[in-house]
């Protein structure tokens, strides 16, 4: 690590007890476990074969499967011994999975998509919906990997700005899925970057920088619009892309209440979704068969698996700010060499977006009308440095700073830098970026969510 003040502490493991277990799993069952970010574990598939979210586990490999800050499963179709070493917070045998209607899942959009290959239109836009944690992504990441292990080239898109994907949160992002997932890391966080074991996926992302949907629906739509124009004209282009279709995973709150549906109606709109997938909860499933139910357009109804657990708000942060650090830093396994760089503050367009409740720039400038928030502004634009910039991740933007806010709004992100020091009255500012150069371009998007990361230098 050449540069000054930062170090690697942040993200080494620490020495953990070598306590190694043999865990022997019958056929149909998963074993479930949960590790802190304070600890980690390494699994070994040593004989028959298993699965983590679809993705499948190689057998004695040389370098164990590490998982930290994890809550996940390893399951298995025919039965398996793992070894573990390292110490769970949590770990069981469950007998009881709804794999099998998982797989049935799988197997039905199959079929879609050998009609779509031999009448040559497009095959199943998937929407997964349902309530917070009734395991949407997991389930959205085991029809992508079985769709991947079938031959296909899924599309795969992330409409839930709390969790990034394969980028960091605050955004939505879609992927074409060409090689296997990180088994480890999941979807993971920073591909855009640096070396990898696995071939990198390149996401096409687009800044919201809030944490709900709602905070600013016309901000999110408008993104959503753009993500998905891009992706119907991937599935155009791409013969296997177009028979095997799009996997899009929501939001829980957009699930919550009639008043919320007008988001999935605008995504289901603009994907031309006809597969409608309703994890969890018998209430949503009426309402959205009531609402979307046509001629051409399928909705099914799924069980939460028993596994899926409630991530609390200090996981939650934890999950993120891992996130972020890795974009900068990489993993422990494939480390990055971020490059930190001062500027002047004048160098650089900078637009806070902020929930339309918020008076955020009312406070910081009071009495300026011209700053005034009003909830039909797509940004604020900043004139002054401020010391609250100070650990907050902005997006660059494919945007030139003489476009309009709506322009840069519907710019997709070209990467992020992180603001490490604010010095307002020399109107400087330092920042980090996970590769040495030059800031490609100077339109920068700052949003309120993910939140500053305090420790992120160490
Ligand atoms: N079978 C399982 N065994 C153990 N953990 C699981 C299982 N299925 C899901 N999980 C975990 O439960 C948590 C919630 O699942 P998931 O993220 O898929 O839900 P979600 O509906 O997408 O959540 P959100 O509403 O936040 O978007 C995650 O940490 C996930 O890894």
């Amino acid at each position: 690590m050449a540069l000054p003040g930062l170090n690697f502490d942040a993200i080494k493991l620490p020495l953990q007890e070598k306590q190694t277990v043999v865990h022997e799993l019958k056929s149909n069952t998963e074993w479930r476990f949960e590790v802190s970010f304070e600890r980690s574990i390494e699994v070994k598939l040593l004989s028959g074969t298993a699965e983590i979210f679809g993705t499948e586990l190689a057998q004695n490999q040389l370098e164990p499967y590490v998982f930290r800050g994890a809550k996940a499963a390893i399951y298995t179709w025919h039965g398996c011994k793992l070894e573990v070493t390292g110490s769970c917070s949590v770990d069981y045998i469950a007998e009881e999975t709804p794999m099998i209607s998982y797989g049935n899942t799988h197997f039905a959009l199959e079929a879609l998509r050998e009609d779509a290959v031999a009448s040559n239109t497009l095959g199943p836009r998937v929407l997964v919906v349902g309530p917070a944690n009734a395991g949407k992504t997991s389930l959205a990441k085991l029809l992508s990997a079985y769709a991947y292990r079938s031959g296909r080239t899924p599309v795969v898109a992330n409409l839930d700005p709390k969790e990034g994907f394969l980028t960091i949160p605050g955004t939505i992002s879609a992927s074409a899925l060409e090689s296997i997932v990180d088994v480890s890391q999941g979807w993971g966080s920073s591909p855009i970057t640096g070396p990898s074991q696995i071939p990198t996926k390149l996401p096409l992302v687009y800044q919201y920088g809030l944490e709900d949907p709602d905070a600013k629906p016309d901000n999110f739509k408008a993104i959503v619009r753009r993500l998905a124009l891009s992706v119907n004209n991937r599935l155009e282009d791409d013969s296997n892309a177009k028979s095997t279709g799009c996997i899009i995973d929501t939001a829980g709150s957009m699930s919550n209440g009639r008043e919320n549906y007008g988001i999935i109606q605008h995504i289901v709109s603009e994907f031309q979704v006809n597969v409608l997938i309703i994890l969890g909860s018998e209430r949503l499933y009426s309402d959205m068969f009531r609402r979307f139910s046509k001629p051409g357009v399928s909705i099914l109804k799924l069980d939460k698996s028993g596994g899926c657990v409630d991530r609390d708000v200090t996981y939650l942060q934890q999950a993120r700010d891992t996130q972020v650090k890795e974009y900068f830093f990489g993993s422990p396994q494939s480390m990055l060499s971020p490059h930190s760089q001062q500027i002047s503050f004048d160098e650089v367009l900078i637009y806070r977006v902020s929930s339309e409740s918020s008076d955020f720039l009312d406070s910081l400038l009071p009495g300026d009308d011209e700053y005034t928030s009003s909830s039909d502004k797509i940004f604020e634009k900043l004139d002054e440095p401020t010391s609250m910039m100070q650990n907050a991740t902005l997006a660059i933007v494919q945007a030139e700073p003489t476009d309009t806010p709506e322009t840069v709004r519907d710019s997709s992100v070209i990467g992020f830098v992180f603001i490490s020091e604010v010095d307002d009255k020399r109107r400087k500012i330092r920042m980090l970026t996970p590769m040495t150069g030059r800031l490609p371009k100077k339109v920068l998007i700052w949003g309120t969510f993910p939140e500053p990361v305090a420790n992120l230098l160490g």
